[in-house]
Protein backbone atom coordinates (compact mmCIF):
# COMPACT_ATOMS: atom_id res chain seq x y z
CA UNK A 1 0.00 0.00 0.00
CA UNK A 2 1.21 3.48 -0.65
CA UNK A 3 0.05 5.50 1.89
CA UNK A 4 0.90 4.47 6.08
CA UNK A 5 -2.73 5.35 7.27
CA UNK A 6 -3.47 6.10 10.61
CA UNK A 7 -3.70 3.49 13.11
CA UNK A 8 -6.56 5.02 14.88
CA UNK A 9 -8.51 6.33 11.54
CA UNK A 10 -7.83 2.50 10.03
CA UNK A 11 -9.60 1.02 12.76
CA UNK A 12 -12.45 3.47 13.42
CA UNK A 13 -13.32 3.03 9.78
CA UNK A 14 -12.77 -0.49 9.53
CA UNK A 15 -15.49 -0.56 12.35
CA UNK A 16 -17.78 1.83 10.39
CA UNK A 17 -17.60 -0.04 6.53
CA UNK A 18 -17.68 -3.66 8.19
CA UNK A 19 -17.44 -5.84 4.62
CA UNK A 20 -16.75 -2.63 2.67
CA UNK A 21 -13.71 -1.64 4.70
CA UNK A 22 -11.12 -4.29 2.29
CA UNK A 23 -12.43 -2.77 -0.47
CA UNK A 24 -11.98 0.97 0.31
CA UNK A 25 -8.16 -0.32 1.84
CA UNK A 26 -7.96 -1.26 -1.77
CA UNK A 27 -8.09 2.08 -3.24
CA UNK A 28 -4.97 3.36 -1.34
CA UNK A 29 -2.84 0.85 -3.93
CA UNK A 30 -4.12 3.31 -6.69
CA UNK A 31 -2.86 6.22 -7.94
CA UNK A 32 -5.34 9.45 -7.26
CA UNK A 33 -7.17 10.69 -10.25
CA UNK A 34 -6.17 14.32 -11.32
CA UNK A 35 -8.35 16.58 -13.04
CA UNK A 36 -9.16 20.05 -14.48
CA UNK A 37 -12.24 22.39 -15.41
CA UNK A 38 -12.74 24.18 -18.22
CA UNK A 39 -12.90 27.88 -17.64
CA UNK A 40 -15.90 28.64 -19.50
CA UNK A 41 -15.40 32.65 -19.15
CA UNK A 42 -13.35 32.53 -21.22
CA UNK A 43 -13.60 29.77 -23.20
CA UNK A 44 -16.38 28.14 -24.42
CA UNK A 45 -16.51 23.53 -24.41
CA UNK A 46 -17.27 23.48 -27.79
CA UNK A 47 -14.01 25.88 -28.76
CA UNK A 48 -11.97 23.90 -26.18
CA UNK A 49 -12.63 20.35 -27.39
CA UNK A 50 -11.10 21.73 -31.03
CA UNK A 51 -8.10 22.93 -29.27
CA UNK A 52 -7.60 20.29 -25.99
CA UNK A 53 -3.91 19.41 -26.12
CA UNK A 54 -4.42 16.38 -24.06
CA UNK A 55 -6.42 13.48 -24.29
CA UNK A 56 -9.52 13.84 -21.85
CA UNK A 57 -12.18 11.98 -20.24
CA UNK A 58 -15.72 13.40 -18.86
CA UNK A 59 -16.05 13.09 -15.22
CA UNK A 60 -19.97 12.35 -14.75
CA UNK A 61 -21.05 14.82 -11.95
CA UNK A 62 -19.13 18.01 -13.50
CA UNK A 63 -19.78 19.13 -17.34
CA UNK A 64 -16.69 20.84 -17.47
CA UNK A 65 -14.82 18.55 -15.63
CA UNK A 66 -12.61 16.46 -17.17
CA UNK A 67 -10.05 13.54 -15.89
CA UNK A 68 -6.21 13.82 -17.36
CA UNK A 69 -4.08 10.60 -17.87
CA UNK A 70 -1.30 9.75 -15.73
CA UNK A 71 1.91 11.34 -16.28
CA UNK A 72 0.52 14.10 -18.21
CA UNK A 73 0.83 17.63 -16.76
CA UNK A 74 -1.45 20.06 -17.74
CA UNK A 75 0.32 23.46 -15.18
CA UNK A 76 3.28 22.81 -18.30
CA UNK A 77 0.96 24.21 -20.93
CA UNK A 78 0.05 27.94 -22.12
CA UNK A 79 -3.48 27.14 -21.76
CA UNK A 80 -2.93 27.23 -17.83
CA UNK A 81 -1.35 30.53 -17.97
CA UNK A 82 -4.04 31.97 -20.03
CA UNK A 83 -6.68 30.40 -17.74
CA UNK A 84 -8.40 28.46 -19.89
CA UNK A 85 -8.60 25.43 -17.43
CA UNK A 86 -8.21 25.47 -13.36
CA UNK A 87 -6.69 22.07 -12.30
CA UNK A 88 -8.77 20.69 -9.91
CA UNK A 89 -9.08 16.84 -7.91
CA UNK A 90 -12.31 15.32 -9.65
CA UNK A 91 -14.28 15.15 -6.57
CA UNK A 92 -13.45 18.38 -5.73
CA UNK A 93 -15.75 20.02 -8.62
CA UNK A 94 -18.86 18.61 -6.69
CA UNK A 95 -19.69 20.65 -4.29
CA UNK A 96 -20.48 24.03 -6.91
CA UNK A 97 -22.88 21.98 -9.28
CA UNK A 98 -25.23 20.77 -6.15
CA UNK A 99 -24.93 25.14 -5.48
CA UNK A 100 -27.13 25.28 -8.93
CA UNK A 101 -25.36 28.61 -9.49
CA UNK A 102 -27.30 30.66 -11.93
CA UNK A 103 -25.94 34.08 -13.56
CA UNK A 104 -27.53 37.12 -11.91
CA UNK A 105 -27.14 34.90 -8.07
CA UNK A 106 -25.59 36.82 -5.02
CA UNK A 107 -23.29 34.25 -4.41
CA UNK A 108 -20.86 33.81 -1.10
CA UNK A 109 -18.32 31.16 -1.14
CA UNK A 110 -16.65 31.03 2.59
CA UNK A 111 -13.60 29.28 2.90
CA UNK A 112 -12.23 30.21 -0.40
CA UNK A 113 -8.32 29.41 -0.85
CA UNK A 114 -6.68 28.98 -2.84
CA UNK A 115 -9.84 29.32 -4.85
CA UNK A 116 -10.74 26.30 -7.29
CA UNK A 117 -14.48 25.98 -6.09
CA UNK A 118 -14.66 30.32 -6.35
CA UNK A 119 -13.31 30.21 -10.07
CA UNK A 120 -15.92 27.18 -10.68
CA UNK A 121 -19.03 29.60 -9.24
CA UNK A 122 -17.44 32.42 -11.31
CA UNK A 123 -18.18 30.47 -13.85
CA UNK A 124 -21.23 29.58 -13.82
CA UNK A 125 -22.51 33.14 -13.13
CA UNK A 126 -20.89 34.14 -16.64
CA UNK A 127 -20.45 37.67 -15.00
CA UNK A 128 -23.50 38.50 -13.78
CA UNK A 129 -24.77 38.64 -10.34
CA UNK A 130 -22.30 39.14 -6.77
CA UNK A 131 -19.45 37.13 -5.92
CA UNK A 132 -17.96 37.35 -2.60
CA UNK A 133 -15.21 34.92 -1.81
CA UNK A 134 -13.57 34.91 1.45
CA UNK A 135 -11.21 33.32 3.29
CA UNK A 136 -9.93 33.60 7.35
CA UNK A 137 -6.74 33.25 6.66
CA UNK A 138 -4.85 36.14 5.09
CA UNK A 139 -1.63 34.54 3.43
CA UNK A 140 -4.25 32.36 1.83
CA UNK A 141 -6.18 35.33 0.14
CA UNK A 142 -2.82 35.98 -2.00
CA UNK A 143 -3.53 32.78 -3.93
CA UNK A 144 -7.51 33.05 -3.75
CA UNK A 145 -7.19 36.93 -5.48
CA UNK A 146 -4.66 35.67 -7.83
CA UNK A 147 -6.73 32.68 -9.07
CA UNK A 148 -9.55 35.11 -9.53
CA UNK A 149 -7.69 37.64 -11.80
CA UNK A 150 -6.05 34.59 -13.86
CA UNK A 151 -9.39 33.15 -14.53
CA UNK A 152 -10.91 36.71 -15.42
CA UNK A 153 -13.61 37.18 -13.18
CA UNK A 154 -15.08 40.08 -13.25
CA UNK A 155 -17.52 40.49 -10.53
CA UNK A 156 -16.21 38.74 -7.51
CA UNK A 157 -14.67 40.62 -4.34
CA UNK A 158 -12.14 39.07 -2.34
CA UNK A 159 -12.25 39.03 1.28
CA UNK A 160 -10.09 38.74 4.19
CA UNK A 161 -13.10 38.18 7.07
CA UNK A 162 -14.58 35.86 10.01
CA UNK A 163 -17.82 34.77 9.08
CA UNK A 164 -19.56 37.00 11.59
CA UNK A 165 -17.75 40.10 10.31
CA UNK A 166 -19.19 38.88 6.50
CA UNK A 167 -22.42 38.76 8.70
CA UNK A 168 -22.73 42.18 10.16
CA UNK A 169 -22.40 43.54 6.65
CA UNK A 170 -24.27 41.12 4.35
CA UNK A 171 -27.14 40.22 6.67
CA UNK A 172 -29.37 37.69 4.92
CA UNK A 173 -27.78 38.73 1.41
CA UNK A 174 -26.62 35.73 -0.64
CA UNK A 175 -29.25 33.37 -2.78
CA UNK A 176 -26.46 30.82 -2.43
CA UNK A 177 -23.76 30.00 0.11
CA UNK A 178 -21.22 27.63 -0.15
CA UNK A 179 -19.13 26.22 2.89
CA UNK A 180 -16.36 24.17 1.57
CA UNK A 181 -15.17 23.68 5.30
CA UNK A 182 -11.95 23.35 7.03
CA UNK A 183 -12.11 19.67 8.45
CA UNK A 184 -9.83 16.72 9.34
CA UNK A 185 -9.04 15.72 5.41
CA UNK A 186 -9.04 12.38 5.93
CA UNK A 187 -10.31 11.95 2.44
CA UNK A 188 -6.82 13.76 1.01
CA UNK A 189 -5.02 10.83 2.28
CA UNK A 190 -3.92 9.52 -1.02
CA UNK A 191 -3.64 12.73 -2.94
CA UNK A 192 -1.18 14.35 -0.23
CA UNK A 193 0.72 12.59 2.78
CA UNK A 194 1.11 15.71 4.14
CA UNK A 195 -2.81 15.57 5.21
CA UNK A 196 -1.95 12.46 7.26
CA UNK A 197 0.73 14.14 9.00
CA UNK A 198 -1.51 17.11 10.11
CA UNK A 199 -3.96 14.61 10.70
CA UNK A 200 -2.96 14.96 14.62
CA UNK A 201 -2.90 18.14 14.68
CA UNK A 202 -6.27 19.47 12.80
CA UNK A 203 -8.15 16.81 14.92
CA UNK A 204 -11.66 16.06 14.60
CA UNK A 205 -12.69 18.14 17.11
CA UNK A 206 -10.98 20.96 16.65
CA UNK A 207 -12.91 20.97 13.35
CA UNK A 208 -15.95 20.42 14.68
CA UNK A 209 -16.07 23.47 16.25
CA UNK A 210 -15.04 25.75 13.62
CA UNK A 211 -17.36 23.98 11.51
CA UNK A 212 -20.22 24.59 13.78
CA UNK A 213 -19.66 28.31 13.78
CA UNK A 214 -19.25 28.46 10.53
CA UNK A 215 -22.87 26.49 9.45
CA UNK A 216 -24.70 28.50 11.91
CA UNK A 217 -23.12 31.84 10.77
CA UNK A 218 -23.78 30.65 7.03
CA UNK A 219 -28.10 31.17 8.41
CA UNK A 220 -27.44 34.45 9.43
CA UNK A 221 -26.08 35.26 5.57
CA UNK A 222 -28.27 33.44 3.65
CA UNK A 223 -31.51 35.54 2.00
CA UNK A 224 -34.86 33.84 2.70
CA UNK A 225 -35.60 30.77 0.31
CA UNK A 226 -31.80 30.40 -0.36
CA UNK A 227 -29.49 27.48 -0.54
CA UNK A 228 -26.68 26.48 1.42
CA UNK A 229 -24.11 24.04 0.36
CA UNK A 230 -21.86 22.19 2.54
CA UNK A 231 -18.95 20.27 1.82
CA UNK A 232 -15.66 18.48 3.43
CA UNK A 233 -13.27 15.89 2.25
CA UNK A 234 -13.05 13.86 5.50
CA UNK A 235 -14.87 10.90 6.26
CA UNK A 236 -15.13 11.13 10.13
CA UNK A 237 -19.23 11.80 10.88
CA UNK A 238 -18.56 13.77 13.72
CA UNK A 239 -17.71 16.83 10.78
CA UNK A 240 -20.33 14.88 8.78
CA UNK A 241 -23.72 13.89 9.26
CA UNK A 242 -23.72 14.44 13.01
CA UNK A 243 -22.76 18.40 11.61
CA UNK A 244 -25.66 18.71 9.64
CA UNK A 245 -28.33 17.05 11.77
CA UNK A 246 -26.91 19.28 15.01
CA UNK A 247 -27.64 22.16 12.10
CA UNK A 248 -31.28 20.94 11.41
CA UNK A 249 -32.33 20.26 14.60
CA UNK A 250 -31.39 24.33 15.50
CA UNK A 251 -32.66 25.87 12.41
CA UNK A 252 -36.00 24.05 11.80
CA UNK A 253 -36.26 26.10 8.87
CA UNK A 254 -34.49 24.12 6.67
CA UNK A 255 -34.46 21.01 5.20
CA UNK A 256 -31.46 18.73 3.41
CA UNK A 257 -32.14 18.63 -0.32
CA UNK A 258 -31.18 15.01 -1.15
CA UNK A 259 -28.91 14.69 -3.62
CA UNK A 260 -29.32 11.58 -6.26
CA UNK A 261 -26.74 8.75 -6.44
CA UNK A 262 -26.70 8.38 -10.03
CA UNK A 263 -23.72 10.07 -10.14
CA UNK A 264 -21.69 7.28 -7.82
CA UNK A 265 -22.67 9.09 -5.01
CA UNK A 266 -22.94 7.21 -2.15
CA UNK A 267 -25.65 8.63 0.37
CA UNK A 268 -25.17 10.04 4.15
CA UNK A 269 -24.92 7.29 6.94
CA UNK A 270 -27.22 8.56 9.94
CA UNK A 271 -26.85 5.35 11.57
CA UNK A 272 -23.04 5.93 12.09
CA UNK A 273 -24.09 9.11 14.40
CA UNK A 274 -26.06 6.59 16.04
CA UNK A 275 -23.35 3.85 16.75
CA UNK A 276 -20.10 6.16 17.24
CA UNK A 277 -21.85 8.92 18.87
CA UNK A 278 -25.02 7.82 20.82
CA UNK A 279 -26.18 11.46 22.77
CA UNK A 280 -25.35 13.29 19.60
CA UNK A 281 -28.31 10.61 17.83
CA UNK A 282 -30.60 11.49 20.65
CA UNK A 283 -30.53 14.86 20.70
CA UNK A 284 -30.96 14.82 17.03
CA UNK A 285 -33.13 12.09 16.22
CA UNK A 286 -35.85 14.07 14.79
CA UNK A 287 -33.70 15.48 11.86
CA UNK A 288 -31.06 12.82 12.10
CA UNK A 289 -32.43 10.64 9.05
CA UNK A 290 -32.79 13.82 6.80
CA UNK A 291 -28.82 13.45 6.56
CA UNK A 292 -28.99 10.32 4.54
CA UNK A 293 -30.16 12.14 1.78
CA UNK A 294 -26.52 13.92 1.87
CA UNK A 295 -23.70 12.75 -0.17
CA UNK A 296 -20.70 10.15 0.59
CA UNK A 297 -17.99 10.21 -2.02
CA UNK A 298 -16.16 7.11 -1.84
CA UNK A 299 -12.42 6.29 -3.36
CA UNK A 300 -13.78 2.63 -3.86
CA UNK A 301 -16.86 3.50 -5.66
CA UNK A 302 -16.04 6.16 -8.08
CA UNK A 303 -12.87 8.10 -9.41
CA UNK A 304 -12.36 10.58 -7.35
CA UNK A 305 -11.05 11.39 -3.68
CA UNK A 306 -13.11 11.20 -0.62
CA UNK A 307 -15.34 13.83 0.12
CA UNK A 308 -19.06 14.89 1.72
CA UNK A 309 -21.79 17.35 0.66
CA UNK A 310 -24.85 18.17 2.00
CA UNK A 311 -27.40 20.65 0.68
CA UNK A 312 -29.26 22.64 3.08
CA UNK A 313 -32.51 24.31 1.95
CA UNK A 314 -33.92 27.07 3.46
CA UNK A 315 -37.99 27.26 3.60
CA UNK A 316 -39.65 30.65 3.84
CA UNK A 317 -41.99 30.41 6.35
CA UNK A 318 -41.44 27.55 7.44
CA UNK A 319 -43.57 26.22 10.26
CA UNK A 320 -42.70 24.12 13.22
CA UNK A 321 -44.67 20.50 12.75
CA UNK A 322 -46.83 20.14 15.93
CA UNK A 323 -48.62 17.71 17.38
CA UNK A 324 -51.68 19.78 17.98
CA UNK A 325 -52.59 22.81 15.02
CA UNK A 326 -51.81 25.71 16.78
CA UNK A 327 -49.29 24.64 19.52
CA UNK A 328 -45.17 25.13 18.93
CA UNK A 329 -43.94 21.73 20.28
CA UNK A 330 -41.90 22.28 23.46
CA UNK A 331 -38.09 22.02 22.61
CA UNK A 332 -38.77 23.97 19.48
CA UNK A 333 -40.28 26.96 21.39
CA UNK A 334 -37.27 26.75 24.15
CA UNK A 335 -35.03 27.04 21.31
CA UNK A 336 -37.08 29.80 19.91
CA UNK A 337 -37.45 31.70 23.46
CA UNK A 338 -33.55 31.52 24.29
CA UNK A 339 -31.96 32.24 21.04
CA UNK A 340 -34.50 34.28 18.91
CA UNK A 341 -35.85 36.24 21.42
CA UNK A 342 -34.66 39.54 19.39
CA UNK A 343 -36.30 38.18 16.46
CA UNK A 344 -39.38 37.87 17.92
CA UNK A 345 -39.78 40.75 19.28
CA UNK A 346 -38.87 42.32 16.21
CA UNK A 347 -41.82 40.48 14.43
CA UNK A 348 -43.94 42.33 17.39
CA UNK A 349 -45.96 38.76 17.84
CA UNK A 350 -44.76 36.64 20.73
CA UNK A 351 -47.02 33.98 19.56
CA UNK A 352 -45.15 33.66 16.74
CA UNK A 353 -44.19 30.21 16.20
CA UNK A 354 -40.12 30.03 15.24
CA UNK A 355 -41.14 30.07 11.78
CA UNK A 356 -37.90 31.13 9.34
CA UNK A 357 -35.80 31.01 12.67
CA UNK A 358 -32.59 31.79 12.22
CA UNK A 359 -33.35 33.43 9.31
CA UNK A 360 -35.53 36.21 10.62
CA UNK A 361 -34.32 39.33 10.33
CA UNK A 362 -33.37 41.58 13.21
CA UNK A 363 -33.70 45.30 14.38
CA UNK A 364 -30.19 45.74 13.60
CA UNK A 365 -30.16 43.60 9.90
CA UNK A 366 -33.43 45.79 8.95
CA UNK A 367 -31.19 48.87 9.92
CA UNK A 368 -28.45 48.50 7.87
CA UNK A 369 -30.60 47.07 4.77
CA UNK A 370 -32.73 50.06 5.23
CA UNK A 371 -29.09 52.17 5.11
CA UNK A 372 -28.33 50.38 2.19
CA UNK A 373 -31.45 50.84 0.23
CA UNK A 374 -30.84 54.71 1.06
CA UNK A 375 -27.41 53.96 -0.75
CA UNK A 376 -28.19 52.17 -3.65
CA UNK A 377 -31.09 54.65 -4.47
CA UNK A 378 -28.34 57.26 -4.18
CA UNK A 379 -26.00 55.68 -6.18
CA UNK A 380 -28.56 55.26 -8.73
CA UNK A 381 -29.26 58.66 -9.10
CA UNK A 382 -25.54 59.69 -9.12
CA UNK A 383 -25.12 56.96 -12.24
CA UNK A 384 -28.31 58.63 -13.96
CA UNK A 385 -27.04 61.73 -13.60
CA UNK A 386 -23.15 61.06 -14.33
CA UNK A 387 -23.50 58.24 -16.68
CA UNK A 388 -22.37 54.83 -16.14
CA UNK A 389 -19.49 54.90 -14.97
CA UNK A 390 -19.83 57.56 -12.77
CA UNK A 391 -17.27 57.09 -9.65
CA UNK A 392 -17.73 56.80 -5.70
CA UNK A 393 -14.39 57.80 -4.11
CA UNK A 394 -12.77 55.66 -1.15
CA UNK A 395 -10.11 57.49 1.48
CA UNK A 396 -7.27 55.67 0.16
CA UNK A 397 -6.79 53.06 2.81
CA UNK A 398 -3.17 52.01 3.28
CA UNK A 399 -1.61 51.60 -0.64
CA UNK A 400 -0.46 47.84 -0.23
CA UNK A 401 0.71 47.78 -4.25
CA UNK A 402 -2.29 45.59 -4.56
CA UNK A 403 -0.63 43.12 -2.23
CA UNK A 404 -2.13 43.64 0.51
CA UNK A 405 -5.77 44.42 2.23
CA UNK A 406 -7.17 47.18 1.43
CA UNK A 407 -9.94 48.80 4.73
CA UNK A 408 -11.99 51.65 5.08
CA UNK A 409 -13.75 53.34 2.42
CA UNK A 410 -14.90 57.20 2.22
CA UNK A 411 -18.34 58.07 0.99
CA UNK A 412 -18.36 61.39 -0.49
CA UNK A 413 -16.35 62.29 -3.88
CA UNK A 414 -13.76 64.71 -3.82
CA UNK A 415 -12.44 66.74 -6.69
CA UNK A 416 -9.03 64.94 -6.98
CA UNK A 417 -10.95 61.10 -7.12
CA UNK A 418 -13.84 62.78 -9.90
CA UNK A 419 -10.24 63.39 -11.60
CA UNK A 420 -9.06 60.18 -11.23
CA UNK A 421 -12.56 58.47 -12.72
CA UNK A 422 -12.30 60.88 -15.39
CA UNK A 423 -8.94 59.55 -16.81
CA UNK A 424 -9.87 55.77 -16.30
CA UNK A 425 -13.59 56.71 -18.20
CA UNK A 426 -11.42 58.12 -20.86
CA UNK A 427 -8.87 55.12 -20.94
CA UNK A 428 -11.85 52.82 -21.51
CA UNK A 429 -13.67 54.56 -24.10
CA UNK A 430 -10.37 54.80 -26.06
CA UNK A 431 -9.16 51.82 -25.72
CA UNK A 432 -11.48 49.06 -24.69
CA UNK A 433 -15.01 48.06 -26.30
CA UNK A 434 -16.95 46.75 -22.87
CA UNK A 435 -19.98 47.96 -21.24
CA UNK A 436 -18.99 48.56 -17.15
CA UNK A 437 -21.05 46.83 -14.95
CA UNK A 438 -21.24 47.42 -10.93
CA UNK A 439 -19.53 50.87 -9.33
CA UNK A 440 -16.33 52.07 -9.74
CA UNK A 441 -14.63 52.55 -7.21
CA UNK A 442 -11.29 53.99 -5.68
CA UNK A 443 -8.47 52.81 -3.21
CA UNK A 444 -5.90 55.40 -3.69
CA UNK A 445 -5.27 55.34 -7.30
CA UNK A 446 -6.16 52.07 -7.57
CA UNK A 447 -9.72 51.94 -10.11
CA UNK A 448 -11.96 48.77 -9.23
CA UNK A 449 -15.16 48.01 -11.05
CA UNK A 450 -17.34 46.32 -7.77
CA UNK A 451 -20.48 44.05 -7.30
CA UNK A 452 -21.18 45.17 -4.61
CA UNK A 453 -19.61 48.82 -4.29
CA UNK A 454 -17.75 50.66 -1.17
CA UNK A 455 -20.52 50.95 1.27
CA UNK A 456 -21.10 47.36 1.69
CA UNK A 457 -17.26 46.76 2.13
CA UNK A 458 -17.16 49.35 4.84
CA UNK A 459 -14.61 48.46 7.85
CA UNK A 460 -13.91 44.73 6.08
CA UNK A 461 -10.61 43.58 5.18
CA UNK A 462 -10.73 43.60 1.72
CA UNK A 463 -8.09 41.95 -0.54
CA UNK A 464 -9.86 43.38 -3.63
CA UNK A 465 -13.18 45.28 -3.59
CA UNK A 466 -13.96 44.03 -7.35
CA UNK A 467 -12.31 43.96 -10.36
CA UNK A 468 -9.21 45.65 -10.57
CA UNK A 469 -8.97 47.53 -13.78
CA UNK A 470 -5.52 49.93 -13.40
CA UNK A 471 -3.87 52.50 -11.40
CA UNK A 472 -3.15 56.04 -12.48
CA UNK A 473 0.77 57.05 -12.43
CA UNK A 474 1.49 60.84 -13.21
CA UNK A 475 -1.92 61.60 -14.81
CA UNK A 476 -2.29 58.59 -16.77
CA UNK A 477 -4.64 55.27 -16.68
CA UNK A 478 -1.88 51.99 -16.28
CA UNK A 479 -4.21 49.33 -17.15
CA UNK A 480 -3.96 46.21 -14.79
CA UNK A 481 -3.02 42.60 -15.81
CA UNK A 482 -6.43 41.20 -14.32
CA UNK A 483 -8.41 43.69 -16.87
CA UNK A 484 -6.41 41.87 -19.70
CA UNK A 485 -7.08 38.20 -18.14
CA UNK A 486 -10.81 39.12 -18.38
CA UNK A 487 -11.41 40.45 -21.70
CA UNK A 488 -11.95 39.20 -24.99
CA UNK A 489 -9.91 39.60 -27.75
CA UNK A 490 -12.96 41.48 -29.36
CA UNK A 491 -12.90 43.95 -26.44
CA UNK A 492 -9.42 45.73 -27.08
CA UNK A 493 -9.32 47.96 -29.72
CA UNK A 494 -5.50 46.78 -30.17
CA UNK A 495 -4.51 42.67 -30.33
CA UNK A 496 -2.12 40.45 -30.92
CA UNK A 497 -1.93 36.73 -31.05
CA UNK A 498 0.92 34.56 -30.38
CA UNK A 499 0.93 30.88 -30.98
CA UNK A 500 1.18 28.30 -28.04
CA UNK A 501 2.68 25.53 -31.05
CA UNK A 502 5.31 28.19 -32.17
CA UNK A 503 6.63 28.55 -28.36
CA UNK A 504 6.36 32.67 -28.71
CA UNK A 505 3.71 32.41 -26.27
CA UNK A 506 5.96 30.68 -23.83
CA UNK A 507 8.24 33.40 -24.48
CA UNK A 508 5.78 36.38 -23.73
CA UNK A 509 4.51 34.27 -20.61
CA UNK A 510 8.19 33.96 -19.66
CA UNK A 511 8.32 37.86 -19.65
CA UNK A 512 10.63 38.11 -23.16
CA UNK A 513 10.03 41.45 -25.74
CA UNK A 514 9.07 39.75 -28.53
CA UNK A 515 9.37 41.75 -32.25
CA UNK A 516 6.18 41.50 -34.08
CA UNK A 517 5.13 43.19 -37.38
CA UNK A 518 2.69 46.37 -37.50
CA UNK A 519 0.90 43.61 -39.76
CA UNK A 520 0.16 41.53 -37.03
CA UNK A 521 -1.31 44.07 -34.88
CA UNK A 522 -5.44 43.66 -34.94
CA UNK A 523 -6.51 46.94 -35.10
CA UNK A 524 -10.22 48.51 -34.71
CA UNK A 525 -11.40 51.00 -37.27
CA UNK A 526 -9.48 54.33 -36.55
CA UNK A 527 -6.79 52.91 -34.46
CA UNK A 528 -2.67 53.21 -34.70
CA UNK A 529 -0.57 50.11 -33.40
CA UNK A 530 1.55 51.86 -31.39
CA UNK A 531 0.10 51.62 -27.73
CA UNK A 532 -1.15 49.59 -25.72
CA UNK A 533 -2.10 45.81 -27.12
CA UNK A 534 -3.74 42.57 -25.72
CA UNK A 535 -1.95 39.67 -26.27
CA UNK A 536 -3.81 36.77 -26.73
CA UNK A 537 -2.61 32.73 -26.58
CA UNK A 538 -4.26 31.04 -29.72
CA UNK A 539 -6.80 33.65 -29.30
CA UNK A 540 -7.18 34.14 -25.22
CA UNK A 541 -6.28 36.45 -23.53
CA UNK A 542 -3.11 36.72 -21.81
CA UNK A 543 -2.06 39.81 -20.58
CA UNK A 544 -0.84 43.71 -21.88
CA UNK A 545 2.27 44.62 -24.31
CA UNK A 546 3.10 48.05 -25.29
CA UNK A 547 3.56 48.32 -29.07
CA UNK A 548 5.81 50.38 -31.17
CA UNK A 549 7.96 50.29 -34.22
CA UNK A 550 7.82 46.45 -34.32
CA UNK A 551 8.50 45.59 -30.92
CA UNK A 552 6.22 44.18 -28.24
CA UNK A 553 7.52 45.45 -25.51
CA UNK A 554 6.50 42.69 -22.30
CA UNK A 555 4.03 43.95 -19.69
CA UNK A 556 3.17 40.37 -18.24
CA UNK A 557 3.86 41.18 -14.30
CA UNK A 558 7.15 40.14 -13.14
CA UNK A 559 5.70 37.97 -10.25
CA UNK A 560 3.17 35.77 -12.59
CA UNK A 561 5.96 35.18 -14.86
CA UNK A 562 6.65 31.32 -16.01
CA UNK A 563 9.47 30.69 -14.77
CA UNK A 564 9.61 26.50 -14.71
CA UNK A 565 10.32 25.92 -18.39
C1 LIG B 1 -11.01 23.08 2.25
S1 LIG B 1 -10.19 24.60 2.24
C2 LIG B 1 -10.99 25.48 0.97
C3 LIG B 1 -10.63 25.08 -0.43
C4 LIG B 1 -11.31 25.96 -1.45
N1 LIG B 1 -12.74 26.01 -1.27
C5 LIG B 1 -11.02 25.58 -2.89
O1 LIG B 1 -11.87 24.98 -3.55
O2 LIG B 1 -9.94 25.93 -3.40
C6 LIG B 1 -10.83 25.37 3.67
C7 LIG B 1 -10.44 26.82 3.84
O3 LIG B 1 -11.15 27.34 4.95
C8 LIG B 1 -10.38 28.37 5.52
N2 LIG B 1 -10.95 28.62 6.86
C9 LIG B 1 -10.68 28.01 8.02
N3 LIG B 1 -11.45 28.51 9.00
C10 LIG B 1 -12.22 29.45 8.44
C11 LIG B 1 -13.22 30.34 8.93
N4 LIG B 1 -13.59 30.33 10.20
N5 LIG B 1 -13.80 31.20 8.08
C12 LIG B 1 -13.43 31.22 6.77
N6 LIG B 1 -12.49 30.42 6.25
C13 LIG B 1 -11.91 29.54 7.08
C14 LIG B 1 -8.98 27.83 5.47
O4 LIG B 1 -8.02 28.85 5.51
C15 LIG B 1 -8.97 27.07 4.15
O5 LIG B 1 -8.41 27.86 3.12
Amino acid sequence: MGVKLPLIFAERMKSLLGDEFEQFMKSYEQSPHAGLRVNTLKISMEQFDEIAPFDLRPIPWCETGFYVPHGVKPGLHPYYHAGLYYIQEPSAMAPVELLQVEPGDRVLDLCAAPGGKTTQIAAKLQGKGVLVTNDIHAERTKALAKNVELYGVRNAVVLNESPERIANAFPHYFDKVLIDAPCSGEGMFRKDEDMVKSWEHHSVEKCVLMQRDILETAARLLAPGGTIVYSTCTFAPEENEAMIAEFLNVNLDFVVMDIPEETGFAPGRPEWVRQMMPEKAEETEAVLDQTRGTARLWPHLLEGEGHYLAVLQHRVGQEVETDQPGVVKEGAMEYGQVVDVSRIEVEGNKDHSIAASSIAITKADRKKERLLRIESRESHDRQAGGGKNSGRQSKKGKDHGGRKSERGQGRGADSASMDLVAIYTQFVKEQLEIELTGETVCYGDRVYQSSVGAARLEGLKVIRPGWFMGMIKNGRFVPSHPLACALNASEARRSVNLSSADGEAVRYLKGETLNIEEERVVLKADTVAKGYVLVCVDGYAAGWGKWLDGVLKNEYPAGWRWTSV
